[in-house]
């Protein structure tokens, strides 16, 4: 196994933007200067909003600090099989808290939704968006997985992350970059996600997770045998110290895995 993954704890959700900005920057700094390009993937639930938080706040006007939006390219970790402009897509939360509030000087960023000419298909729909993936990482890089820059990621409260749910068959695809899935326990049912060997190859995964309601889940991934069997843990595991968690202290209360002092 490789070296832990580092957890971060703050006195609150508050207390949590300011760091998350800056460890993005730095993931964006040093995305922009190897290639020019910053690939990120976000996942839905209370993410994008926290995300929004930390990235439309006011900067501190130097250049490491600015938000290169123009440079970025986004894609979706898990998507649901519904119209774009339905309350349960991910790209339509994603667009209401964040990418429709970017101010016009700090650029647009490039976006990648899921086709919705495939919203009967779920596993076409998936295929299409692993397609999108080839042509912007392949042709670019020639590379067997998508190196995203940053995965952005949550955690549900059984330990799902993505649309990779426990116990699930899909924890076990090798091969694919997208997958499908028809029965999500988390509603919608059908959903394109992620796989799991793409979300580790990562070159930085980041989760979120705020609030007392992650606490029993925390400490089963942190501190269980069998926390390393759920997908968060899977992705702890198979990322290694790539993997940084952002967590307000209400989620980890009681946790035994060392928290790291700063960034
Ligand atoms: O579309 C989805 O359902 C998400 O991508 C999912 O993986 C989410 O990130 C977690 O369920 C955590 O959600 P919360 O942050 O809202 O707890």
């Amino acid at each position: 196994m490789g070296k832990p993954p580092n957890l971060y704890s703050f006195a609150s959700t508050d207390d949590l933007v300011p760091p998350l900005r800056s460890y993005v920057l730095n993931c964006q700094n040093a995305a922009l200067e190897r290639h020019g390009k910053f690939s990120v993937a976000v996942s839905g639930g209370s993410l994008p909003k926290t995300l929004a938080r930390a990235l439309l706040a006011q900067g501190d006007g130097s250049a490491e600090d600015r938000v290169q939006f123009g440079k970025w390219e986004v894609f979706f970790a898990d998507e649901r099989c519904v119209p774009l402009d339905h309350a349960d897509s991910n790209y339509k939360l994603l667009k209401d808290e964040l990418l429709d509030k970017i101010p016009g000087d700090l650029g647009r960023p490039a976006v990648f939704p899921v086709d919705e000419a495939y919203l009967d298909d779920v596993q076409e729909m998936a295929d299409q968006y692993e397609k999108a993936l080839v042509s912007s990482f392949a042709a670019r890089d020639s590379v067997k997985l998508p190196l995203f820059d940053l995965l952005l990621l949550g955690c549900g409260p059984d330990g799902h992350t993505c649309s990779l749910f426990p116990n699930h068959p899909l924890l076990r695809e090798s091969d694919a970059w997208v997958l499908s899935i028809s029965d999500s326990p988390k509603p919608p049912a059908r959903r394109i996600t992620l796989s799991l060997p793409v979300v580790c190859h990562g070159l930085k995964i980041a989760f979120v997770a705020t609030g007392a309601g992650k606490r029993d889940i925390m400490r089963k991934i942190f501190d269980t045998d069998e926390g390393h069997t759920l997908p968060c843990g899977l992705v702890n595991d198979g990322g290694a110290d790539k993997v940084s968690w952002f967590t307000d202290n209400d989620a980890v209360h009681g946790v035994g895995f060392p928290r790291r002092g700063s960034l």
